[in-house]
């Protein structure tokens, strides 16, 4: 019977333990996530205090802890799904012999800062996992429509495609399909940068921008994914699948976009820290533009959504006058 522990206690880890728990083959769930109070409360009333918590939790009270390495020890498929900003620090007591072995699935959308590495590449570099032993997970899919049972699609992406079926095999459920990949890079840094491309939709939306000008700053971010994917992992992919364009769409429009709703509070006039209090969730794309940022400076790709944003959130220029200058390099 496979093993799976999750690694994180927030929204997405939340759903992903629904998609689990309602996919029909057996298998044993393990739930690692750090607030005891949140753990405790799991196991006396079955739902998760504070994130999704509608949904009904169905695993055994003992396969919830927050000793993070008796969890990983239990586990066959190890899911790491903490914000990319907290991963280090999450893992920290986690020895490369521990991982030994294991497959390791990532479900973040975010880039390792100081690292400046997409999760895939930190677990294969500092955790010395075999990429054959790594597969992440990407949407188009938010946490909120899985709680509702609503039909979303997945990408499960590897180089190890046998792999990301057999994962695969364990999500699939009534309203979860699963379409699997073998690019991993592209499917791990499109996830990234679609996240800095709501913040920027989400600036336009708070600034005044209307439907019109939202339409023409997605198709410009999709050209901008297809130009740094291209270059930093250059193999035939399709920019229009559902794992690129189509999670770039549900974050720069949905309701549920926490990356959407952080920016459009930054183009009101919120300041970064007030935005991510009032949030009480995490937008990745706040960390993300920061370490692209960096990580763009070794291939110089002509990235301007990006870099507006960058320059909106680190360099405190006033949103209105960046997204001005920037409609001046849109097309
Ligand atoms: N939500 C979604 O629909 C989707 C999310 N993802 C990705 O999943 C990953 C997890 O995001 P998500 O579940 O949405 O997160 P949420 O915003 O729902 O929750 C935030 C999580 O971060 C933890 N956290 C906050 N601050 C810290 C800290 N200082 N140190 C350690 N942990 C902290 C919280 O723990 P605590 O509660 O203990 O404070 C909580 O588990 C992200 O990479 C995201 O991009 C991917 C696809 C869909
Ligand atoms: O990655 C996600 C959906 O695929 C979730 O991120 P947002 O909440 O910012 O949309």
């Amino acid at each position: 019977m496979p093993r799976v522990a999750m690694i994180g206690g927030g929204s997405w880890a939340t759903a992903i333990i629904k998609m689990l728990s309602d996919n029909i083959t057996a298998k044993e769930i393990y739930w690692w996530m750090r607030n005891a109070e949140a753990i405790a409360h799991l196991q006396k009333y079955k739902h998760n205090p504070n994130y999704l918590s509608s949904v009904e939790i169905r695993i055994p009270e003992t396969h919830i802890s927050n000793d993070i390495s008796e969890i990983i020890s239990n586990a066959d498929y190890v899911i790491l799904n903490v914000p990319a900003a907290f991963l280090k620090e999450t893992l920290k007591d986690i020895t490369p012999e521990q991982l030994k072995g294991k497959k390791i699935i990532s479900a973040i959308k975010g880039i390792v800062p100081d690292e400046n590495l997409i999760i895939g590449e930190f677990i294969n570099q500092k955790y010395n996992v075999p990429l054959e032993d790594i597969v992440v997970i990407s949407g188009p899919c938010h946490a909120e429509e899985v709680a509702l049972e609503k039909l979303s699609y997945l990408t499960i992406a590897s180089v190890n495609v046998d792999l990301a079926s057999t994962f695969a095999g364990l999500l699939n459920t009534r309203y979860i399909k699963t379409n699997v990949s073998d690019d991993i890079f592209g499917t791990e840094y499109a996830a990234v940068l679609k996240n800095i491309y709501a913040v920027a939709s989400g600036i336009c939306h708070g600034v005044g921008y209307g439907d019109n000008f939202q339409a023409v700053l997605i198709s410009n971010a999709i050209r901008e994914i297809n130009r740094f994917v291209d270059i930093v992992h250059p193999i035939s992919r399709d920019i229009k699948e559902s794992a690129y364009l189509g999670d770039l769409l549900v974050t720069a429009y949905s309701q549920f976009s926490r990356n959407r709703t952080f920016g459009n509070m930054i183009g009101k006039g919120y300041t970064v820290k007030s935005a991510q209090l009032e949030m009480a969730m995490v937008a990745e794309g706040y960390y993300a533009v920061n370490c692209m940022h960096h990580i763009n400076k070794k291939y110089k790709v002509d990235m301007p959504i990006s870099r507006a944003v960058y320059a909106i959130l680190y360099e405190k220029h006033s949103p209105h006058i960046e997204m001005r200058l920037l409609t001046e390099q849109l097309s």
